[in-house]
């Protein structure tokens, strides 16, 4: 069987994919995880079978098309499912055409502006394949049920840079004509992939980027809390998206946020954009609490509708790309 990637669905349950490296190596996706496996191809049947312990059987059809697995573990079953070869997503075409910046959110002292429906559902759908078609290797493996991926040199190095995909070229684009983004342009992108319930450490983005952030949500709403920078002790400022070799997504930083509960908090619609410039860059903290359902508070400082208050909004699984400019190096 040839390299390639395969989707399989599974009923009641969130895609998933498998790959086939040149060399018989592959890996398994599920949202917010990332495992590495071996191939395998027996008379009529191919196996893949996952470090996690789990065996996924296919047999083979005539055109030698996947159809019908089985996955199993330690010889268990675990569920049937039906794959198809996964054909790679088209350029992403001009998006339409995005809302322009509102005004800075009124009831916060900071910087932050949200853009609600800043894609539309086809492009939050288009957008979506092309993070999934991002081969597993790219990204770093997930761990508390978050995985993240990163473009434009890695996170931590100053001016070490590479060129965007092209589909998050167009964001940046979108970004930029729609006065969304103001500046130098964005440079580097990171995307989180998180899934249901999952969550992440308070953090600020850092001092190797430019003050402002900008934001996509897709797949999913999610309540983002905000913290104020402690003068001492609490939490300590650093680069939120790691360290070295592992690439994004470890912190460097984290702290007790015991003590630190949020002063304010942003309900992120799905498809929306919010933006974080000069001190609500550098002086808040952000972070999203793990839990399944968000209960829209009387600190969520973003709403659309008042009637939005007391919602409880389940979390899916979601997916976050962050848009930055990192600085270059020093000459
Ligand atoms: O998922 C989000 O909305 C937040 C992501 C974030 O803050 C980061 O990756 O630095
Ligand atoms: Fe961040």
């Amino acid at each position: 069987m040839m390299a390639g990637r395969w989707v399989l669905q599974r009923r009641g349950q969130p895609e998933e994919a498998l790959e086939r490296l040149e060399d018989g190596s592959g890996w398994l996706t599920r949202t917010g995880e990332t495992v590495r496996g071996r191939w395998k191809e027996l008379p009529g049947l191919l196996r893949f079978v996952a470090t996690s312990g789990d065996c996924y059987d296919g047999s083979v059809g005539a055109d030698a098309q996947l159809v019908h697995g089985l996955i199993t573990r330690t010889g268990r079953v675990l569920g049937r499912f039906t794959a198809f070869p996964d054909t790679p997503p088209p350029p992403l075409a001009a998006l339409t055409a995005p809302p322009a910046l509102p005004p800075a959110l009124a009831a916060l002292p900071r910087s932050v502006h949200y853009v609600p429906q800043f894609l539309s559902a086809d492009d939050e759908a288009a957008v979506l394949r092309h993070v999934r078609a991002v081969p597993a290797a790219r990204w770093s493996a997930g761990a508390h049920g978050r995985r993240t991926l990163n473009f434009g040199g890695r996170p931590s190095e100053q001016g070490e840079s590479e060129a965007l995909p092209e589909w998050a070229a167009s964001l940046c684009l979108a970004l930029m004509q729609s006065g969304c983004w103001a500046g130098e342009p964005p440079n580097h992108v990171l995307v989180n992939e998180y899934a249901s319930g999952a969550g992440l450490d308070p953090h600020t983005d850092g001092p190797l980027y430019a003050a402002r952030v900008a934001t996509l949500s897709l797949g999913s709403d999610v309540v983002l809390d905000l913290h104020r920078v402690p003068k001492e002790g609490g939490l300590r400022p650093g680069a939120a998206w790691g360290e070295g070799g592992g690439g994004a997504g470890e912190r460097e930083a984290e702290g007790d946020v015991d003590g630190c509960p949020p002063f304010a908090q942003l309900l992120l619609r799905r498809r929306s954009l919010h933006v974080m410039c000069d001190d609500a860059y550098s002086h808040c903290w952000h972070g999203i609490t793990a839990r399944k359902h968000d209960v829209v508070g009387p600190l969520v400082a973003n709403l659309q509708h008042e009637d939005e208050r007391g919602e409880t909004v389940p979390r899916g699984p979601r997916v976050s790309i962050v848009f930055v400019h990192k600085f270059a190096a020093p000459a």
